[in-house]
């Protein structure tokens, strides 16, 4: 049997780490890494930019279809750096505005379905670290291993806060709480692909775990298989 380049995927709520701890995980184990949740953020920024409603189904397919985007090695080495028609935009996504635009297109089957082939491209010699939402159940449902990471809404509202404070953004952390709540409800309420644990899925709560300790038990449960 040909051996399927080995895929570990970790889905959660916003907040809950994900990002952070696939990143280092794709970095200590030499993997490629898929921040799909990067996807549906391009597309809401790409969307605004081009004055694209974000009901607007049609013109939100075909812009997925053709989202110009390049994700490489930031200049300083820590991260990756994303270009979406030519412009650097890896900052400018990340803010709750953004978020909540992408939570909402992301509920659109075909918007789904027009990003589908672009995520399983990721999948490349010698492994892939894929976070996001859908990452288990749907795009990679045969990966040897899934961790579903969650932590309490206060927790993810308060390292959102630190983290967008910290960057200098004007940042309230009630209303914080209050997006995460709803987006959390958008997107494990959709039809499609909502969030949600695979069967198979490792669950870990980071609420009250560093990052070195949430990555130590993934990479435990990397040791205890043999595919990496
Ligand atoms: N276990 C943890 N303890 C404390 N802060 C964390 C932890 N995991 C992540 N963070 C911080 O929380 C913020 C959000 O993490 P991120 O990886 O972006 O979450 P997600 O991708 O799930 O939305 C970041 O500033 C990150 O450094
Ligand atoms: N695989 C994915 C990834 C993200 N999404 C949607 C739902 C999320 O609210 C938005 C933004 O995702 P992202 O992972 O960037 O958001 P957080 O960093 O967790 O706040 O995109 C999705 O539907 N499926």
């Amino acid at each position: 049997m040909i051996r399927q380049v080995p895929v570990i995927t970790i889905d959660g709520p916003s907040g809950s780490g994900k990002g952070t701890v696939a990143a280092l995980l794709a970095a200590k184990l030499g993997w490629n890494f898929l921040d799909s949740g990067a996807l549906y953020r391009l597309l809401a920024f790409a969307a605004r930019n081009h004055g694209v409603d974000l009901t607007n189904e049609e013109a939100l397919k075909l812009l997925a279809a053709h989202l110009d985007v390049q994700f490489g090695a930031s200049k300083g080495g820590n991260g990756m750096q994303i270009v979406l028609e030519g412009e650097d935009v890896t900052q400018a996504i990340r803010n709750e505005q953004v978020g909540a635009g992408a939570s909402q297109v992301a509920a659109l089957p075909v918007v789904r379905e027009a990003l589908l082939q672009r995520q399983k491209a990721f999948r490349e010699p010698p492994g892939l670290v894929a976070d996001g939402r859908d990452m288990g159940t749907v795009v990679f449902p045969d990966a040897p291993l899934k961790i579903f990471l969650t932590a309490s809404a206060e927790e993810r509202a308060r390292r959102r806060y630190l983290q967008l404070k910290g960057k200098g953004d004007d940042v309230n952390l009630a209303s914080l709480l209050d997006e995460i709540r709803a987006r959390d409800e958008r997107d494990t309420g959709r039809e499609v692909a909502p969030l949600r644990p695979a069967d198979d899925a490792v669950h870990l709560d980071s609420t009250n775990l560093s990052i070195e300790q949430v990555l130590g038990q993934i990479l435990s449960e990397v040791a205890n298989r043999d595919f990496a």
